[in-house]
């Protein structure tokens, strides 16, 4: 029998479920389908394509090595799909189970309708520890820990190749028509980069990952920098689990166990947010909690959208993330939670809009992490605590001598460094202000106090808290310490007068 099997983000022959299916089915031809309309989305770019096509590079090499080059044909999936299967007598396809956009939600729905006329059947494996038609949230953390737990799928001995298929050129960014995006630090693709980055990450790099996580200073070396490489599976996330599970029974000390739970604490998170968007693919247009999304004009201001977007607000540790996200395609967590929230509350940004900017800008973006995380730190779940960050105490806080904020914002190389994440409060500021750097584009505290009233505003309204009820029958963490941000709603409101968060 011939099958084919179809790549989308599981681009490696290492605890590849479906690959190891096929290649017991029979001859297999292995192909990737570069697909000309989903690379005109909004939330796709230039530098996730460059980092694709360095995996597809590698993925191809190792099925070469297998017996059965990677196939590349560019066009739309079903077309392409009904002409291989037409022309190589193929009647079963394989492939992992995608949690991707809605875009590719809606492709695989036209494959599947396709695939039932042709008389093709198409099989569809889990490789992470999200499940498909989960009907409620009770129960699934430990299906999820039992599927991470399992043995890893070893890679296809060899496989036998489907015969006289042209192997066909991955396309340039240019030949896909996608807009310049200049990375100049952008991460290298392809599975030899992940596993270099997973070994050092549990032989030294990850040892303070705790206490460094959260500063991008630190966080740059500290962090495992797997995302980019998981997103487009070229690790398998089950690999990722027992490799630092594996390194965690080593008892390597110091300051390892801690680092090493919380690092596991992150891989659950990552198949829990992918959860959210598999059971509710619509979280990528529309707020988990309806009323939410009345909060804030649809139609973004441009202005303040650009300044955001382009690192001129005027507030230093915001533009010194948003420009270093530019030139390396990532970002750490905490710092990801500001931008998204000084966008969201300060600046009062639709978070469609600004999560499509960042969706675009991260080398890993992964829409089951993103949008569920986008409107998280946008305030319109209704399921979990609102953190206004304050980016002012952020710079102070993440960046205490200054080094990256200057950095990424040479502009202020005069101002001296107890103004520097408040360049408007220096005497001299009016050499620098106005002329080298932009004015504050809001004034950060009754910014931040207008977007509290709203969000107090629009609590109070009778309905809310019967659609919290609901939000969190469908997609909050039942009782399992490892997914402390979602929780009921809490009456009690905390403020503190540097950074405000509210239980909603
Ligand atoms: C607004 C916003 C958008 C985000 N968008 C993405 C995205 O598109 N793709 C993406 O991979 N991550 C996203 N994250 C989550 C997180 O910031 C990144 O996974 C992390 O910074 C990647 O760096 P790392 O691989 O060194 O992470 P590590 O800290 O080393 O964590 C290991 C892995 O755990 C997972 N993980 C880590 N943090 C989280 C989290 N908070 N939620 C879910 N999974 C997590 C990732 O797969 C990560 O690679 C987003 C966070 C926010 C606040």
């Amino acid at each position: 029998m011939n099958v084919l099997i179809w790549f989308k983000r599981d681009l490696r022959i290492h605890d590849h479920p479906a690959l190891a299916r096929a290649a017991e089915l029979g001859a297999v031809l292995p192909l990737y389908i570069v697909e000309p309309e989903y690379w005109q989305l909004p939330d796709t770019s230039a530098r996730h394509w460059a980092f694709t096509a360095e995996a597809l590079a590698d993925l191809r090499s190792s099925l070469g090595a297998l017996g059965a080059p990677l196939i590349l044909r560019v066009g739309d999936a079903v077309s392409v799909l009904d002409r291989l299967c037409r022309q190589h007598h193929i009647a079963r396809i394989l492939s992992h189970e995608e949690t991707g956009n809605l875009w590719t939600y809606g492709r695989d729905r036209r494959v599947a309708a396709w695939a039932r006329t042709a008389g093709v059947i198409w099989d569809e494996l889990p490789q992470q520890g999200v499940i498909r038609r989960l009907a409620s949230r009770n129960g699934w953390a430990g299906r999820r820990d039992a599927f991470t737990a399992a043995p890893q799928v070893a890679a296809p001995a060899a496989l036998r190749a489907v015969a006289g298929v042209e192997p066909g050129a991955i396309p340039s960014a240019r030949a896909l028509r996608l807009p310049d995006d200049p990375c100049a630090h952008r991460q290298a693709g392809g599975r030899g980069h992940g596993l270099a980055l997973l070994d050092s990450f549990l032989a030294h790099r990850g040892e303070p990952y705790r206490a460094a996580m959260s500063s991008p200073l630190t966080g740059e070396r500290a962090c495992s920098r797997l995302s980019a490489h998981l997103a487009l599976g070229a690790l398998s996330s089950r690999e990722v689990v027992q490799a630092a599970a594996a390194r965690a029974a080593e008892r390597p000390g110091g300051r390892w166990p801690g680092a090493l739970a919380s690092f596991q604490s992150r891989m659950a998170w990552r198949d829990h947010f992918i959860q959210k968007l598999e059971s509710e693919p619509q979280i990528e247009i529309r707020a988990l909690h309806r009323a939410a999304d009345r909060l804030r004009p649809l139609t973004p201001d441009p202005v303040r959208l650009h300044a955001w977007e382009a690192g001129e607000t005027g507030l230093p540790f915001l533009d010194a993330c948003m420009r270093y996200l530019r030139a390396t395609g990532w970002l750490n967590f905490r710092m990801r939670s500001m931008v998204m929230a000084v966008a969201s509350y300060h600046l009062w940004l639709d978070w469609r809009a600004t999560g499509a900017v960042l969706a675009r800008r991260f080398t890993d973006y992964e829409p089951g992490i993103h949008w569920p995380q986008v409107q998280m730190q946008a305030g319109v779940t209704g399921i979990n605590t609102i953190r206004i960050y304050n980016p002012v105490k952020q710079g102070h806080d993440q960046d205490p001598t200054g080094a990256f904020t200057r950095r990424w914002v040479p502009e202020l190389a005069a101002v001296p460094d107890p103004f520097l994440q408040e360049p408007w409060k220096w005497p001299g500021a009016r050499a620098v202000l106005g002329r080298l750097y932009p004015e504050p584009i809001v004034d950060v505290t009754a910014a931040a106090r207008a977007a509290r009233d709203a969000c107090w505003g629009l609590r109070k309204e009778r309905t809310y808290r019967e659609e919290v009820a609901e939000v969190i029958e469908r997609h909050a963490s039942r009782a399992d310490p490892r997914f402390v941000n979602d929780r009921s709603p809490r009456p009690k409101r905390r403020t503190d007068a540097a950074q405000m968060s509210l239980d909603l």
